[in-house]
């Protein structure tokens, strides 16, 4: 039963892409600006796409849907009596195995893992580029050797042929990667997690965006069909603008989204105009735009990793509480706000008692276990402005704003309480803490606080553990 739907599922695979491709194929067939003459090639950016994502899985269905269509169009010129069979399909091989051979080395490449976002794109647009070329230059030859063309054609059309596929290949396959990911539920997410990772933003704002840089490009589009002079044409060239805009602040997956709309729009513009005299200027500018707007995607995927850093360098991964350094950047900022603002805001310090036992005899998960649950005991109990976070080993700390020391200690007190009363299954014997509390002076920094908080800690352990100690000089300095 299993076997048989492994066995469905690739054929409804290949008969997905081979239709995809053929739709491509004759959607794009519409955008030519006269026979055989078009901006780009999206099939290639298909087989690009399809061969990265699904290596030589995929290429069965291109090369079949390429025959297919390669038949369909000899049957239309009246060319299959003169050319063997065999030979028609070595157009279709040389643009699959092309493609096949680039997208490969992409694979491996992103296999390794090793290589970062940047590099990434550095090498997608260099193997795009030499796939481009090997299909333009394979291309052209088999059509001369089945005497389609002769040898002054070949050499007229190969340098528009790649260039048209490239075109293609860099506006459309990074949408159409992220678009069969999707469908096929494929694995790239674990390979490239951080080109997936980060999330949207309103959709309107992204609807914005993209409505201005389609009209940027229509108006400038219009104005060249009127003026129908070179110069004029490259006003589209002011789109780059609005793109960056969006790319900067929107996601991968609609930043690629919209790229293929715009590229789109200026290859169907191109026909409807009558601007095909200047067709590789629009050609420069899809593909100029493409690349910039491939490398702006590292901006959003940097901002997203630096905040995942800084969240981690923020965060004790153990206890999902602040880490030290969080703790103390935070605490300076309140700090001050309360000097300025004349509120009284206390610091506690908090010690498991005896912790050192409950690793030798239990294990050093049941360690993290309890300092776990006494994290998430205390978390429960405090207001959202309060700041808790671990110092290190079994030492917590809690900033309480707007508190004065009575309040804090009632308030410790209460916490003090509720652990001893936690019922942690590893455990045999109940978990006590011991508290130092310390009212905030306006003059001293958070570390000569601190200091101060953990002194009286140290005390309180001294008259006997189990207890919340309040630091003696608090009211004195703080008076
Ligand atoms: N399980 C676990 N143990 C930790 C972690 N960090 C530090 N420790 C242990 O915490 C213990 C702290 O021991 P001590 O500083 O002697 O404190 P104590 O045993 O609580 O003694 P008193 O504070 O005097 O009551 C040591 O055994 C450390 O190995 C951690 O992340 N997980």
């Amino acid at each position: 039963m299993s076997k048989f739907r492994s066995i469905s599922k690739v054929a409804s695979l290949q008969l997905v892409l081979m239709l995809g491709w053929i739709l491509i194929y004759q959607t794009a067939r519409l955008l030519e600006y006269s026979p055989h003459a078009s901006l780009w090639y999206p099939p290639a950016a298909l087989s690009f796409a399809a061969m990265t994502l699904l290596g030589a899985r995929a290429f069965p269905a291109i090369f079949l849907a390429s025959l297919l269509t390669s038949f369909i169009h000899y049957q239309q010129y009246g060319a299959a009596e003169a050319v063997p069979y065999f030979a028609v399909t070595l157009p279709s091989l040389a643009h699959a195995g092309s493609y096949l051979l680039g997208a490969l080395l992409l694979r491996i490449l992103i296999r390794t893992g090793q290589v970062n976002y940047s590099a990434m794109l550095v090498a997608y647009l260099l193997l795009a580029a030499a796939a481009a070329f090997l299909a333009a230059f394979s291309g052209s030859w088999s059509l001369q050797y089945e005497g389609v063309l002769d040898n002054a054609q070949r050499q007229s059309i190969w340098l528009g042929w790649w260039i048209g596929d490239l075109v293609a290949i860099l506006s459309l396959s990074p949408f159409i990667v992220l678009l069969i990911d999707k469908l096929t539920a494929n694995n790239l997410a674990t390979h490239l997690p951080w080109l997936l990772r980060h999330g949207n933003g309103p959709l309107p704002d992204y609807l914005l965006k993209l409505f201005v840089c389609l009209m940027l490009l229509i108006v400038s589009m219009l104005i060249a069909h009127q003026v129908q002079a070179q110069e004029i044409t490259f006003l589209i060239l002011s789109l780059s603008l609005p793109t960056m805009w969006l790319v900067y602040t929107e996601s991968v997956w609609r930043s690629f989204c919209g790229l293929a709309i715009i590229s789109l729009t200026i290859a169907m513009l191109m026909a409807q105009l009558d601007l095909e005299a200047f067709a590789v200027i629009y050609q420069f500018t899809i593909a100029m735009i493409s690349v910039s707007m491939l490398f702006g995607t590292v901006v959003p995927v940097l901002q997203s990793t630096n905040q995942q850093l800084l969240h981690s360098l923020h965060t004790d991964p153990l206890t999902g509480v602040l880490s030290r350094q969080g703790f103390f950047e935070q605490a300076e900022m309140l700090l001050a706000w309360a000097a300025q603002h004349k509120d009284k805001i206390c610091l506690a310090v908090i010690d498991l008692d005896h912790f050192k036992q409950v690793n030798d005899v239990l294990g050093h998960q049941a360690g993290d276990r309890v300092l776990q649950e006494v994290c998430q005991t205390l978390s429960k109990q405090l207001r959202q402005q309060d700041l808790i976070g671990r110092f290190g080993g079994d030492e917590l700390m809690l900033l309480l704003p707007d508190t004065a020391e009575n309040e804090a200690m009632q308030l410790c007190e209460r916490l003090r309480n509720s652990i001893e009363q936690l019922q942690i299954q590893v455990l045999q014997r109940h978990v006590t803490v011991t508290v130092g509390v310390c009212e905030h002076h306006p003059d001293e920094n958070f570390s000569q606080l601190f200091l101060r908080a953990d002194k009286t800690l140290l005390n309180a352990k001294k008259l006997g553990r189990n207890r919340v100690e309040l630091d003696i000089n608090s009211a004195v300095v703080g008076s």
